[in-house]
């Protein structure tokens, strides 16, 4: 199976990793194409990938292709890429918000599969969801699904609403834990803390956290109750956000991706 990646920035190289050290690939190794010069003399160092300057080496004889430029970048990134397609390429697509119309019209391929990943996959812990165009048998999706799967988990999703939708929740939502954890940094700080104890104090609170909430079958609501005694110190920090709307604040804020990602692919 021969797979090319278009674009090798965050989203682009962490999946290209993934893939070349996964056994999927075969005696293949892994090709990379993008337009910064600088980037391409580094990853031509690395025995895992062939990397690519010109799309007319590598893309018309690639089977799977990966797409993971910028939104912005498709129109002058299409045009190229036209004339060196073929109907049994398959497309996969990381990008935010642009869609499997916009991909069929624009580049014209049939088969396309619509991902949204998450930055997390870096360290084989990403969440991707994705779905595919009508042209996209079952034999080629579990193939697409096991190449998405070399950079953690992934779920299978009827229509591209859940594709913006997850965008807001986990594609973009690694950005929402970090801002929380920043959040909390900069109060350990203010309290006194060094910069290395302010890290292991967080840090380790929110492993924690997450790790009980996974080796168990209770809510995060429930946690929160075993964590609260009445009256104490917890639950003044509950009724603080509360009183602030916090969750409501949350919410909305994912709903603004969802609704970014939606709007992205109107503009597209
Ligand atoms: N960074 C993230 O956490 C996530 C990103 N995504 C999606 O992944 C896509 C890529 O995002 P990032 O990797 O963060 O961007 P990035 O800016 O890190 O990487 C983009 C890469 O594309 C290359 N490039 C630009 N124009 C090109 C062209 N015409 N041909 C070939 N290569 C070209 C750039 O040189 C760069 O290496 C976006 O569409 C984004 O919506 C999706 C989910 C999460
Ligand atoms: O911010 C963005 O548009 C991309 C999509 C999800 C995460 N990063």
């Amino acid at each position: 199976m021969k797979v090319l990646v278009i674009g090798a920035g965050n989203m682009g190289l962490t999946y290209a990793e993934g893939m070349a050290k996964s056994a999927l690939l075969g005696s293949q190794k892994l090709k990379i194409y993008d337009t910064d010069p600088k980037k391409i003399a580094r990853l031509s160092q690395d025995p895992h990938f062939n990397v690519y300057h010109n799309l007319e080496d590598c893309l018309p004889k690639a089977d799977i292709v990966f797409l993971a430029v910028k939104p912005y970048h498709i129109d002058d990134l299409f045009q190229h890429m036209t004339p060196h397609i073929n109907q049994q390429q398959i497309f996969v697509s990381l990008m935010a918000g642009v869609t499997i119309q916009t991909i069929s019209s624009q580049l014209g391929a049939a088969k396309i599969v619509r991902a949204m990943p998450n930055l997390p996959a870096k360290v084989g812990k990403g969440v991707t969801s994705y779905t595919e165009s009508d042209r996209v048998s079952r034999v080629e999706l579990i193939m697409v699904r096991n190449l998405l799967d070399t950079t953690g988990t992934s779920i299978h999703v009827s229509t591209e609403k859940f594709i913006d939708a997850s965008t807001g929740i986990s594609g973009s939502g690694p950005a929402y834990v970090f801002y929380f954890m920043q959040s909390m940094l900069e109060a350990a700080l203010k309290m006194g803390f060094s910069a290395y104890d302010s890290k292991v104090l967080v840090s380790n609170t929110f492993e924690g956290a997450i790790e009980l909430f996974n080796q168990s079958n209770i809510s995060p609501e429930t946690w929160i109750s075993r964590v609260a005694s009445k009256g104490g110190t917890t639950q003044a920090a509950i009724d603080s956000m509360e009183d602030n709307n916090v969750k409501q604040l949350i919410q909305d804020a994912a709903y603004a991706a969802f609704n970014r990602a939606i709007e992205l692919g109107k503009n597209s």
